[in-house]
């Protein structure tokens, strides 16, 4: 069987780098092309990239798809700072290409995912919740694209099950001291030399709190993820956001 002809965008980067040595390493791929910033995106075409990952910065990854999608090259993308105006630009570009597929994956690590998942599942049970994100001080957004992700998710379960807002008798405050409000979720974010990907999610009632929390301890976490959406995404047209479309979390 013909291996995947995958090429890394980004990748001389912290996860790039990563994901170069994974797609050698694996079995069923074929590293067709590594660019860094400032190398020509038509190199991607001209190496017969089959699917591209994306894990640049977000003033990038939007020209990058762009590219991508035009020429019919399938994307998995890590890279962050998602909003609702850039997605509906790159669902107007897959429309424009029908056959063509993109993973956005604000976190490819299984753990991560489940995190969110679990804090999907918990939201409605508990009258306040927080997200706590804590990352490297080299990290260009915040909060993170998880957190982001998560909060949202916290938000629509709420919301769903027709949750009351939290309580919050705040009156006074430092700006910022409170955290960012996603969807009515507060989101805290720590940069901290030593860390690389953490999360809280913390959940209280009456008598009870509930932490869920996950740790990235390195890079290599990220990769099963990349690998499985490379493999999936080529038979996925259209827009996926986020991991657990390709995995059976039941
Ligand atoms: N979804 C996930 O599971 C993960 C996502 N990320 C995200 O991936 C992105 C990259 O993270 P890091 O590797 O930590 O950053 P980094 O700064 O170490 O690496 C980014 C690399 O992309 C390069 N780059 C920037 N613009 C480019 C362009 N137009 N073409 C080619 N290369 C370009 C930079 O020169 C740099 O080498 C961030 O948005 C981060 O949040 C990071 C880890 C996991
Ligand atoms: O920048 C990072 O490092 C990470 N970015 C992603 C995010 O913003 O959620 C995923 C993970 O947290 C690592």
């Amino acid at each position: 069987m013909s291996k995947l002809r995958v090429a890394v965008v980004g990748a001389k980067g912290r996860i790039g780098s990563e994901a170069v040595r994974a797609v050698e390493a694996a079995d069923d791929m074929e590293l067709v092309a590594a660019l860094g910033r400032g190398d020509r995106l038509e190199t991607l075409t001209e190496a017969g990239a089959q699917v591209v990952v994306e894990l640049t910065h977000p003033d990038s990854v939007m020209e990058n798809l762009e590219f991508c999608v035009r020429n019919g090259i399938h994307g998995v993308v890590g890279t962050t700072g998602w909003t609702e105006d850039r997605l509906a630009k790159l669902t107007s570009w897959l429309e424009a290409s029908p056959g063509t597929g993109v993973l956005i994956a604000p976190n490819f690590s299984i753990g991560a995912v489940l995190t969110m998942a679990f804090a999907q599942q918990a939201a409605r049970f508990f009258e306040s919740v927080e997200v706590v994100e804590l990352h490297h001080p080299n990290k260009a957004d915040a909060p993170s694209g998880t957190a982001t992700r998560t909060a949202q998710l916290i938000a629509a379960a709420r919301r769903e099950a027709g949750c009351a807002p939290q309580p919050d008798a705040t009156t006074t405050a430092l700006e910022g001291a409170r955290g960012a409000d996603v969807d009515g979720v507060p989101v805290h974010s720590v940069r901290l030399r030593g860390l690389l990907a953490h999360q809280e999610v913390l959940l209280g009632d009456t008598g009870e709190t509930l932490t869920i929390r996950h740790d990235s301890l390195h890079h290599s976490c990220f990769m099963p993820g990349i690998l499985l959406g490379a493999r999936r995404v080529v038979s996925t047209p259209g827009l996926t956001f986020g991991l657990e479309n390709f995995l059976d979390l039941g």
